[in-house]
């Protein structure tokens, strides 16, 4: 696999650094996360193929076996709050001293500088933050968070990778490490480029929710089926859109022009009626195989019979039966090769990694006595 060799140190987090941590373990890399002690249940459900260990940071001995880890490791990903590892005297610069080689990656929501860096949030206040929540929403509505994708998943998690990725690269020609400052604002504005860059254009010179792309347009927009399902319709492009209306049978000639504004609403009040005469089912039969750009909303369940997906295999089961999207993009030589093993539970691989990472038992024993280090892999076999 491409991240083949690179040994990451994840310090537990909530949602976006444990995605990038799941995205290096997909594609090679061996990623542990480090875990608190006395924790019953780990809230990581992006834990595919990581080990854990667990380590109390609260005492001199746990930091200084992090510490030990670390300059061992390709990568740190570390997800508190600004201060937190300086506290430690985990830093960046002291590690990077130990261990110039050493990649450390940040994911924060605002960034290490700034008056906002100390500050608590979440994914819904970076994304407002960046700008692009005030554009996402109906018409007439408030501003509505795509779940937490945008800035903690694009623009944190995936972003975050990418710059780990970068600086590996970069590394094979340096031999040196850098500090990747991976903002969750910064990385969600930075996915809306093209929100930002096409203003040049007018794509959003209306407000929210009554632009071409934003679910002002009825030719890109969802539109409910007879058996309370939902279709959605991108047909743009005049030859798409043609197409479109080939396939509700509603003639050209009897409609307002496509790119009419102001008969918009119009448009869609006759798309919504059309559409709620026939099932999901009866939609994708006329549709499936044209140019139309119309697709049946699917829900999870759907998703991984659809045909489509399972020609491609892009949805794959793991070892308790659990469904998740198999790791994209696809490489021909080098592809990710997704753990299928339940997840690991706190602690479970303590013994197992300080053993990889040169302690003795007797030191391995010390630590777990002293309740520095935990070990739950009996207790998770029961
Ligand atoms: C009823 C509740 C149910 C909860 C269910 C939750 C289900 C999961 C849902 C996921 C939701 C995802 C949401 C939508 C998100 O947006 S997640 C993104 C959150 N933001 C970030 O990640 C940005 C960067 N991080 C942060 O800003 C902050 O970490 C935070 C998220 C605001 C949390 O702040 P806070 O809890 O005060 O923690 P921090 O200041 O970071 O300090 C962490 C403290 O923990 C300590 N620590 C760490 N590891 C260990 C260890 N192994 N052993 C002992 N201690 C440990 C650190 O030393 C630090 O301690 P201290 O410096 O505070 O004394």
């Amino acid at each position: 696999m491409a991240l083949a060799g690179v040994r990451v140190i994840e310090l537990a987090g909530l949602a976006p650094a444990p995605f990038c941590g799941m995205i290096l373990a997909d594609f090679g890399a061996k990623v542990i996360r480090v875990d608190r002690n006395k924790v019953g249940m780990s809230l990581d459900t992006q834990a595919r193929g990581k080990r854990s260990v667990a380590i109390n940071l609260k005492a001199a001995e746990g930091v200084a076996l992090l510490r030990k880890l670390c300059v061992q490791s390709d990568v740190v990903l570390e997800p508190y709050r600004k201060g937190v590892m300086e506290k430690l005297g985990l830093g960046p610069q002291e590690m990077l001293k130990e261990n110039p080689r050493l990649i450390y990656a940040r994911l924060t929501g605002y960034g290490q500088s700034g008056s906002y860096a100390t500050a608590a949030g979440h994914d819904i206040n970076y994304l407002a933050m960046s700008g692009l929540l005030s554009r996402l929403g109906r018409s007439g509505e408030k501003p509505y968070a795509p779940l937490n994708l945008m800035a903690d998943f694009a623009g944190g998690g995936l972003t975050c990778a990418l710059g780990i990725v970068l600086a590996l690269l970069e590394r094979t020609t340096s031999g040196k490490g850098q500090i990747i400052d991976a903002s969750m604002v910064e990385g969600a504005a930075y996915v809306g480029s093209f929100a930002w860059k096409s203003r040049s254009i007018g794509m959003w010179d209306c407000p929210r929710g009554q632009n071409m792309l934003d679910s002002g347009a009825p030719f890109y927009d969802t539109y409910e089926t007879a058996d309370g399902k939902y279709m959605a319709v991108g047909a743009i492009e005049p030859q798409f859109y043609r197409q479109l209306l080939t396939g509700l049978e509603l003639d050209a000639g009897e409609l307002p022009p496509q790119m009419s504004f102001t008969d918009w609403p119009e448009l869609r009040r006759i798309f919504t009626e059309r559409f709620a005469s026939k099932t999901q089912a009866d939609w994708s039969r006329i549709f499936d195989g044209t140019d139309a750009c119309v697709t049946p909303v699917l829900s999870f369940d759907q998703v991984s019979s659809h045909p489509h997906n399972q020609e491609r295999a892009s949805f794959i089961k793991d070892s308790s039966g659990e469904e998740s999207p198999r790791p994209a993009p696809v490489l021909s030589r080098t592809p990710a090769e997704p753990c299928l093993a339940s997840d690991p539970v706190i602690g479970e691989h303590t013994v197992e990694v300080l053993t990889e990472y040169g302690f003795t038992s007797a030191d391995i024993d010390q630590m777990l006595t002293a309740g520095v280090v935990e070990c739950n892999a009996v207790k998770s076999k029961l």
